[in-house]
Formats: C-alpha cells, structure tokens, sequence
C-alpha cells in the first residue's frame, strides 16, 4: 500500500484503487460504429470522397499540376456559419476548378501551445463545459454537410481516438506542428486512406517531418479502438501519400526560395516525396493574417519560375476578417475564435488571383 495515497484514491475497503484518483467523472461517448450508421455516407457521397482523394494524391504525385489549396477557418465553433462558407467555396471552386483544388479547412480540433478552447469537438458551446458527445457527433454533421456540398473536406487530426469518427469523411489530413514528432500520430497516418501533410516542428525543424513521413510510409502494429469502441491490435498498411507542409517556425517564415531548395534536398536525400505545401499562415506569416498573401504569390512566384515541388497551398480563411475572443452571448458571426483569417472577400480575390498565375 502506497503511503502517500489520499484517502480519495482508495476504496471503501481501503483497497488502493488503480484508476486515476484525479478524475471526477466520466461520460459515455457514442461509439464510431452508432454516429457512422446515424450519419452515414451514401455510395454517392463514397464515391466522391475516393475521387476527391485520388485528386489530391494525383497533385502531390505530380500527374496533375493543379494546385492544391486547403483553405478556410482556423478552427470551427459555429457550424452555420462554416456551412455558408462551404456554400462560397463550393461555387468559387467552380470557377476555379481547372487550375485549382481547393479543399475546406473543417478544423474541430485545436492543439493549444499552452490552455484554451480546444475545438467544436471538445467543447461545442464554447463555456468550458466540454460536451464531447455533443462535440463529435456535431463535428461529423458537419464534415458529412460539407462534403455533401461537394467539397473535399481537411481536417487535423489531434486525437487518434477521435480517427474512427471522422476518417471516412477526410480527403486530406494535417499531422500539426505540435505532434508531427509523437509516434502516435505517425502511425495514425499510416493507417490512413487520405493524403497526410505532416507539418514542420514550431521550433521550425523540418526534418521531423520528413522523418514523419518515412514512419508513416511503413506499416505498423498499433494500439487503436475499433468502430465498436473496443481496444485492437490494428496493423496498417503504411501510407504512401504524405508530404511536408511548410509553415515556419518560431515566428520566422520557411517559405522562400531558399528554404523551398533545402527541404526539397532534404527530402530528397530521404529518398521522400519532393513535392510541398506551403501554409501561407502561422509563423509564414508571422501570424498576422494579413500577411497570407504575400506569401502565397512568393510561393507562386516561385513555382513560376520552375519550382514544380510547390504544389500545394494553406489559407486560414473565415467569412469576417481577424478573430474575436471568446465571450458568451456577444460573439460576432464568423469570425475566427482562435487564429486570426483573412475575410471571404480576400480569399475570393487570392484564389482567382492564384488561379490566374497558374495559367
Ligand atoms: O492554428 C491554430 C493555433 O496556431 C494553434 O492551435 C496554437 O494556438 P495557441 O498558440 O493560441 O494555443
Ligand atoms: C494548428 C495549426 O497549425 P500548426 O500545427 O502549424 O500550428 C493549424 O493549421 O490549425
């Protein structure tokens, strides 16, 4: 027996219990299977997903030389105003669709450097009292709502328990800054069907991601849980679509000339796949919104001039342009509660003007 034990961690027996004494209550969340069947995909919408799928990984191969451009808000907490945006970028990627693929950022997980909102999924109504089941159910809603709309849906994927809800919705899928190193994520994204970026590290340290994607390029044996909510040996298969995304790092931009050259080598002489994204917010843009679009016409500039690696782009756009705090009862429809996005009218122009330079 632990000396040290408080008397809240033993039982009425005062056997020591092994669970975590520290936790007050758990919840019951529904199982992938149940919120799979309830908010199913049709073969329609299945075939549309593997299509759009096919698409992305044709770009990052370099059979097709479109662009490929994740864009919309930084994180999701109001999923009307994210389905007015799906509604715009739905039909500006019809006009835009023969030399661009955009794909939606529909983020409902966020990883925190230190505390805060942690995303739609986690805490859908935005006070702190953490409905998940309400969270994810919400979350798949919406992804089913955006891709029925016909756009590829992109997501980060934070918690690989989270995967099972979600994955059969995703055409593209971020490994974040913070977790590109964790083994965990690695393996996640090499059972995956989707397209992974893996992002380089916020101290900027681009080789953890291109040792991301060598470990994601091998099948692996994984702890998971499976759609009935059971624990699994799972064994993937490996994941030959990954790619690095370029975002910068403490606060200084990777996306220039230079920088594009030495990850290239790097990945090169890692025997990966050259062809990149740049996220044209973040530390590329010294996380001032406004910034995004100088970037991105370097980056176009750059792939003018003969650079056929930089195939893909990151916007953080939102309906309303920066971001507000998050305060009950006075929030302001769709703007970003946590990085600051361009507007819906900026991201209209960048991508008709990216379009235009594709030409
Ligand atoms: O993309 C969003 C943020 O940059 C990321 O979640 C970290 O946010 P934080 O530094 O505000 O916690
Ligand atoms: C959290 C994000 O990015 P990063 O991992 O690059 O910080 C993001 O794209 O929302």
């Amino acid at each position: 027996m632990n000396a040290h034990a408080s008397p809240a961690c033993t039982t009425v027996s005062n056997v020591l219990s092994v669970t975590n004494c520290h936790s007050a209550t758990s919840q019951p969340l529904p199982l992938p299977a149940e919120l799979r069947r309830s908010i199913a995909i049709d073969s329609t919408l299945g075939e549309q997903i593997a299509q759009q799928r096919h698409a992305v990984q044709r770009i990052l191969n370099g059979q097709d030389d479109r662009l490929l451009v994740v864009v919309g808000p930084c994180s999701i907490h109001d999923p009307d105003a994210a389905l007015e945006y799906a509604d715009r970028l739905a039909a500006l990627s019809d006009e835009v669709s023969e030399q661009i693929l955009p794909v939606m950022r529909v983020y409902v997980e966020k990883p925190r450097t230190t505390v805060g909102w942690k995303g739609l999924a986690y805490d859908p109504d935005l006070d702190g009292s953490g409905d998940m089941p309400k969270g994810i159910t919400l979350s798949r809603e919406l992804m089913h709502a955006v891709a029925s709309r016909g756009l590829p849906v992109a997501t980060e994927l934070l918690q690989p328990m989270l995967a099972p809800y979600l994955d059969d919705l995703l055409s593209w899928v971020a490994i974040g800054a913070r977790t590109t190193e964790s083994q965990l994520h690695r393996e996640l994204a090499s059972d995956l069907a989707a397209a992974v970026g893996f992002k380089n590290a916020t101290s900027g340290d681009v080789q953890v991601a291109i040792d991301a994607m060598q470990a994601a390029a091998h099948a692996h044996q994984r702890f998971a849980i499976d759609s009935q909510g059971c624990p699994v040996m799972q064994e993937s298969a490996g994941n030959p679509h990954t790619h690095v995304v370029l975002r910068g790092g403490h606060g200084e931009p990777n996306y220039q000339s230079h920088h594009v050259r030495s990850a290239v080598k790097a990945l090169r002489e890692a025997g990966q796949n050259p062809r990149l994204m740049v996220d044209c917010s973040h530390a590329n843009a010294r996380k001032d919104h406004r910034r995004q679009s100088e970037v991105m016409l370097d980056v176009l500039a750059q792939r003018k001039a003969g650079d056929a690696n930089l195939v893909a782009l990151m916007l953080e756009s939102h309906l309303f342009e920066g971001k507000q705090a998050l305060k009950p009862n006075a929030m302001r429809y769709g703007v970003s509660v946590t990085d600051a996005c361009v507007s819906w009218e900026a991201t209209e122009r960048l991508l008709k003007t990216a379009a235009e330079r594709m030409c």
